[in-house]
């Protein structure tokens, strides 16, 4: 019932203008899923190719869709998934590029679930997930810089943490008031800002600035409504890490590889942080550890770049005690499934897995349903924006059935 009857692939636009990949997949008895790969900005070393487009469409039309139509079934994820590395023949989908795979994986898993009549989280989750018994919060990035900003912060993300939110809808609104209510608070500083790739502030405002502005927001707004309301960071450390001079910079600011755990160390206890995500270059597996090991019992430490959703990476990274999860971000590996790999192996070692969005985006709502689907503590999806609040809106409507 689900055999792929066709997959077309286009160039569409993702949120900074760029063209990316969307996939459509139909299946013989008319089921259908669309999806389209997102782009990221502060990409990882070790994360699987993302080629230009028109070059992976024409790449996978060739050698990938052959080996799907007629041939493979929608709602074996596990074959799709396998049909793409088959045809792509590398580690690292620099043949097919990783934009085509994971939209056309993306896309299949939802004709699957077309043809099923379930909604994508069931489908790929089970039949037992449920949203409401526990449900994802959303990381809603309110202040940034990095690479997804120039001439603002140098860390690149601040996150909103709406951890005693009771409903995944509260969470989401919450977010969006904290967002509001820094800026209004940079309004009040004179502080003029404009927003960065995912919605957030971009102030020119150092960190120090950024922490004292962001406190007082989530501070504020959890009093207004009522639960707790905490923040995280994406420091991106890689971004920043210079590896000449074995220093990590932060404008004029150094920091030894020691002084910048000792440094992610007094944040997460000075603003109690929920989450640090990236607070260490991408190969530094042993400062990940010690970082694990000072801050990990009261705080998530995220790998991103680290781990790149990529289960090599991953096992090194059990195997040293570097961090307490990983974050999953399904184009930066290239399928779904090599993504599920990924986060149950972070469940068997007792790490959780983080659900996220890219810097560069689109409607696409797959992430929403990923994040219910392996039961994510969080999902990173930013807060405002249509590109965020598409993943953001199709949270509510799934804990409330309504997708
Ligand atoms: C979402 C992120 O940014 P990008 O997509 O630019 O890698 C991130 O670093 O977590
Ligand atoms: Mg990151």
């Amino acid at each position: 019932m689900t055999r792929i009857a066709s997959v077309s692939l286009r160039r569409v636009l993702d949120s900074r203008g760029n063209p990316t990949v969307e996939a459509d997949v139909l299946t013989e008895s008319g089921g259908f899923g669309r999806a389209a790969a997102p782009s990221g900005a502060s990409t990882g070393e070790y994360e699987a190719i993302e080629l230009p487009p028109r070059e992976a469409i024409a790449a996978a039309r060739q050698h990938a869709v052959p080996r799907l139509v007629d041939e493979i079934h929608a709602g074996n994820q596990r074959d799709v998934d396998a049909a793409l590395r088959g045809a792509d023949g590398t580690n690292d989908f620099s043949e097919i590029g990783a934009n085509s795979a994971v939209a056309i994986s993306m896309a299949a898993a939802k004709a699957g679930a077309d043809v099923l009549g379930a909604p994508l989280f069931q489908h790929l989750g089970g039949t037992f997930r449920d949203a409401n018994r526990s449900f994802p919060v959303p990381l809603g990035n309110v202040v940034g810089g990095g690479e997804h900003a120039k001439e603002a912060t140098h860390i690149q993300e601040f996150l909103a943490a709406p951890v005693g939110a009771p409903s995944v809808s509260e969470a989401v609104f919450a977010n969006a008031a904290v967002h509001a209510t820094v800026g209004d608070l940079l309004d009040e500083r004179g502080v003029p800002a404009a927003k960065g790739d995912e919605g957030a502030w971009a102030p020119p405002i150092d960190d120090a600035e950024a922490f004292e502005v962001v406190e007082e927001a989530t501070d504020r707004v959890a009093d207004e409504i009522g639960f707790d309301v905490q923040f995280g960071l994406d420091v991106a450390a890689a971004e920043l890490w210079d590896a000449d001079a074995g220093v990590y910079r932060y404008g004029d600011v150094e920091r030894t590889p020691d002084e910048q755990i000792d440094y992610i160390a007094d944040l997460v206890d000075e603003y109690d942080l929920a989450y640090v995500e990236d607070p260490l270059d991408e190969d530094a597996y042993d400062g990940f550890a010690d970082l694990t090991d000072r801050v990990g019992d009261r705080t998530l430490v995220c790998g991103d770049d680290l781990f790149v959703t990529n289960v090599e990476r991953l096992e090194r990274g059990i195997n040293v005690g570097a961090a307490n999860s990983i974050l999953i971000k399904p184009n930066q590996i290239g399928t779904l499934s090599d993504a599920f790999d990924a986060v149950e192996l972070a469940h068997r070692n007792g790490l959780d897995a983080v659900v996220s969005h890219r810097s560069g985006e689109t409607e696409d709502t797959t992430i929403a349903h990923l994040a219910v689907a392996t039961d994510a503590p969080f999902i990173k999806t930013g807060t405002v924006g249509g590109e965020r609040t598409a993943k953001l809106n199709e949270l509510i409507r799934i804990a409330e059935e309504a997708v």
